[in-house]
């Protein structure tokens, strides 16, 4: 996979040269170019702003460096086409399952915005030949994308091919499709048995396995009810059985 970064903070992205992510990139598994958006600039200030038309707070990103970034990039590899991903807190929620989306994309192409955003004729523009997300990570407001396209570029890298190891895979995740979809993930334990009075719970040392899964299905529903109760509410009956509605 592809993935090119547009901002005008491109030292924002150090964090994807470490851990799982930048082992993926060594291993040539995830290929990230970053762009400083003020190289396609032409005054000496390297101006990329200005105040908003219509008057109100705060500056607006001209279109005109946008353009020319994203026509750069969209000429590196002319017979492909990139899905652009612009982060707004205005935008469709960020969920597992479109990080797995984008986990299928050859190309993704991130246009992290600071200031009051970007002009929107620059995604009216490309969105008439593109796939053009805006997507929200959640409904605080950031100083600009950057962090946003941190967590979908860690989110999305994660599910590709050989970049968990065997211990563990995308598919046990909360939120990924299967048994237990939408249920939070319960709580873990690691040795030592006991650590500080606090006993590791007996049902996880038996070595019973139906009954250590259904403990852990019975953690989860508890701690989706406690904490996120509207993905209770939202799971199909079907998906419930007899003892699920017991917990
Ligand atoms: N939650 C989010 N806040 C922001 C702020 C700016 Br400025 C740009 C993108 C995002 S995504």
């Amino acid at each position: 996979m592809r993935i090119d970064i547009i901002s005008i903070f491109p030292e924002y992205f150090a964090p994807l040269g470490v851990s799982l992510i930048g082992k993926a990139r060594e291993r040539g598994i995830l290929d990230v170019h970053l762009h400083q958006l003020r190289d396609w600039t032409h005054d000496v200030h390297r101006t990329v702003d200005d105040t908003p038309y219509g008057g109100g707070p705060g500056m607006v990103m001209k279109p005109d460096p946008w353009g020319e970034a994203v026509d750069e990039v969209l000429a590196a590899d002319p017979q492909a086409r990139p899905r652009i991903v612009v982060p707004t807190p205005s935008g469709v929620p960020f969920t597992q399952r479109l990080a797995m989306e984008y986990a299928a994309e050859p190309w993704l192409l991130f246009t992290p915005a600071r200031y009051e955003g970007i002009d929107s004729r620059v995604m009216a523009e490309y969105g008439s030949r593109l796939r053009v997300d805006e997507v929200s990570i959640g409904d605080y407001v950031l100083a600009g994308g950057e962090a946003a396209v941190l967590v979908m570029v860690e989110a999305v890298g994660r599910l590709l091919p050989g970049v968990l190891g065997n211990a563990h895979s995308a598919v046990d995740d909360s939120f990924a499709p299967g048994a237990m979809e939408n249920l939070l993930e319960g709580p873990v334990y690691t040795k030592p048995p006991e650590w500080r009075g606090h006993r590791v719970p007996e049902i996880l040392l038996s070595g019973h396995h139906g009954r250590i899964a259904r403990w852990r299905r019975d953690e989860a529903l508890r701690r989706t009810a406690r904490n996120r109760p509207e993905l209770l509410a939202a799971l199909d009956p079907e998906r419930l059985d007899k003892h699920d509605r017991a917990v």
